[in-house]
């Protein structure tokens, strides 16, 4: 089996590349030879995981967090429809939230997920595909694996990108401190959600997540019932309430006892467009794609079933 890395050398400030050599030890042991490229900037992983599946690898780890694992996971998914047979991902999780690997049950220890990558079998799972607005103003589309969505999640991607802190003090701590603080200043976003088609549901929200996996924030339990596998897509709409009782009750999120909340909806689909209330684009909801924020609604989110290989 051809193995390619797409190590990320600063995700979780850089855990994984301090440790490297017990890594590649380990990698060795279980899964024989493999080529390792580095990262150096955002896009870098998109283009290097196309380039392995054009190289005819068959199975490529993305090493790193969210953001690592989502863009090695679209250039495979870029490569399969260009034509090249489609490498199974794999996920050496060491980023600050690391949500997708949360909600595949990883365990923590390298040694341990590594292992688990070479004794595991291949597993079809679905993924999301999403066009938006990006920050130039322009239409753009990408693959998601996990959860998009918009409102305060996208503020606080950015605030948590941008914080010093990331990857030194844990993940839980900064992403709930990072939740609260541009909650704050957050104003509500009037958006129009339309599921398949269905009737439009208008309304001012704090957030609408649109899942294929459980977790995102750091540990939060968004979407308790999503699954990689049915080839749909829970749709999380937290709807505005007051801040106060909002904040009080945010705890509720990482246990997923947020279900039966007056504020939240819970639905399937697999298919959403949001579309801001007031039609103006330039002060739109910001969406949140696997924990970075590219852009803004209007949003149109696809569900890709069993579109990606998964070895881990
Ligand atoms: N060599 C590099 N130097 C600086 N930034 C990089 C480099 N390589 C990738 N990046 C950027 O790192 C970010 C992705 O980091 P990643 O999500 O993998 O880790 P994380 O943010 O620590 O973890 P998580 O998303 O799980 O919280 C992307 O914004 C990407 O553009």
């Amino acid at each position: 089996m051809k193995v390619g890395i797409i190590l990320n050398p600063v995700a979780g400030d850089g855990r994984l590349i301090r440790d490297w050599p017990d890594v590649a030890v380990a990698l060795k042991q279980h899964l024989g030879r493999f080529e390792l490229r580095e990262t150096q900037a955002e896009g870098d992983a998109e283009r290097l995981a196309i380039e392995f599946a054009a190289e005819g690898y068959d199975l490529v780890i993305a090493a790193g967090g969210d953001g690592t694992a989502s863009e090695t996971a679209d250039g495979l998914l870029q490569a399969t429809r260009e034509g090249h047979d489609r490498p199974a991902l794999g996920l050496l999780p060491c980023g600050t939230g690391t949500d997708f690997a949360r909600g595949l049950g990883l365990p923590d220890d390298i040694d341990s997920v590594v292992e688990r990558i070479a004794g595991s079998g291949m597993r079809l799972i679905d993924v999301g595909r999403i066009s938006y607005i990006d920050d130039h103003g322009a239409l753009a589309s990408r693959h998601f694996i996990n959860i998009a969505s918009l409102g305060l999640s996208g503020h606080v991607d950015r605030a948590v990108n941008a914080d010093k802190r990331k990857g030194r003090i844990p993940a839980k701590a900064l992403f709930l401190w990072r939740t609260v603080t541009e909650f704050f200043n957050y104003r509500f976003d009037d958006v129009v959600v339309t599921i398949d088609d269905g009737e439009p549901i208008m309304g001012r929200v704090a957030l609408v997540a649109i899942a294929n996996g459980p977790f995102f924030g750091g540990g939060m339990m968004i979407a308790p019932d999503a699954s990689l596998d049915d080839g749909q897509f829970d749709i999380v709409i937290l709807r505005a309430a007051g801040k106060v009782a909002l904040m009080r009750d945010i705890h509720l999120l990482y246990s997923g006892q947020h279900r039966n909340h007056p504020a939240v909806t819970i639905l399937r689909g697999s298919k959403v467009l949001v579309e801001p209330a007031s039609g103006a684009f330039e002060n739109s909801a910001l969406v949140d794609i696997d924990g970075e924020a590219p852009g803004r609604v209007p949003a149109e989110f696809v569900v890709v079933p069993g579109a990606l290989k998964l070895k881990c």
